[in-house]
């Protein structure tokens, strides 16, 4: 299959100051990339990489096979920036028919209308439209040119939660029709529930690049919770194959790489056990302690 993105050995410096540093990955049609890291690690330079609005120091990037600035591919690339309105004194249904204008195959102004989903409001100036309303206008701008590869950078900041559900729903019937998706967020709820590989930026590299349940694995160990009236020191005796986390009153939490040793070991204990859940970290949880520099247990 041939990839839509191939990034090989690229390393970006502003001045002396680097920013990626020997980044390699390729991007298959269909998936659905949640782009992670703290503020500053070089998420958005990553992209304005792929968009060919920046030029690597070293390394090569080919986007649909060519150059990321070659003009043959513009119709096929989408992008929604976090503020991209150049021009507010304009009603965003005019704005809609401009951007359409750009493209030699637009999606229709129905569907148009329908992805911004902002009712009455499409006569108002964009100047006016609240936060959220911008990124809905702003996501059918990006979907303009109906783009087999889509940018979307912080795209639900403001939204409320109905808007927020919405948009999650398109962007995954978008990726079944066979569109590439690249998602930088920090809202990593919403990137858990989407993506289908997390990439993983810190200190100018990917920590990690695979799917989040691998994540989990890779960083994290396993919860077992429990409630029981068993001892401290008789639980630890009987659960080798576990760390005791922590106890409060009844309440157990250990850690393992092995739940369903863990699991087995607890079996005989059942009948002072009650209440078993087992459960992982949320992508939340482990890059509050991956970017922290805690030692992930
Ligand atoms: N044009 C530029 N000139 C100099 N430094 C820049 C330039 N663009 C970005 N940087 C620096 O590169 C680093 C990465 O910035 P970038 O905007 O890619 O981070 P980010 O991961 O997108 O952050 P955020 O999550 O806050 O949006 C930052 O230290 C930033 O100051």
């Amino acid at each position: 299959m041939t990839s839509v993105i191939e990034v090989m050995n690229v390393s970006k410096e502003f001045e002396k100051k680097q920013v990626l540093s020997n980044v390699s990955f390729k991007v298959q049609p269909g998936e659905i990339i949640g782009l992670i890291g703290q503020n500053g690690v070089g998420k958005s330079t990553l992209i304005k990489l792929l968009l060919g609005l920046t030029q690597p120091s070293s390394g090569q990037i080919t986007v649909f096979g060519t150059h990321p600035t070659d003009k043959a591919i513009k119709d096929h690339v989408g992008v929604m920036f976090q503020d991209s309105f150049g021009i507010s004194r304009i009603k965003g249904n005019e704005l809609i028919k401009l951007v359409c204008s750009y493209y030699s195959h637009p999606l229709s102004f129905k569907n148009m209308v329908a992805l911004a989903d902002l009712g009455n409001d499409l006569t108002t100036m964009v100047s006016k439209l609240s936060g959220g309303q911008r990124r809905k206008l702003n996501f059918a701008l990006a979907m303009a040119g109906n783009p087999d590869l889509l940018f979307l950078d912080e795209p639900t900041a403001g939204m409320d939660t109905n808007s927020r559900y919405d948009f999650w729903q398109q962007v995954q019937s978008l990726a079944k029709s066979g569109k590439t998706i690249i998602v930088t967020s920090h809202y990593l709820a919403e990137i858990e529930d989407v993506a289908t590989r997390i990439l993983f930026l810190k200190d100018h590299h990917f920590i990690y690049d695979g799917a989040l349940n691998e994540l989990q694995k890779e960083f994290t160990r396993i919860i077992v919770e429990f409630d029981s009236d068993l001892s401290e020191s008789e639980l630890m005796k009987q659960l080798p194959s576990g760390e005791l986390d922590s106890h409060l009153q009844d309440h157990y939490v250990f850690l393992t790489d092995d739940e369903d040793q863990l699991l087995t070991e607890l079996s005989p204990q059942m009948a002072r056990v009650k209440n078993v859940r087992v459960t992982q970290r949320s992508l939340d949880q482990i890059f509050r302690e991956v970017t922290k520099g805690v030692e992930v247990q």
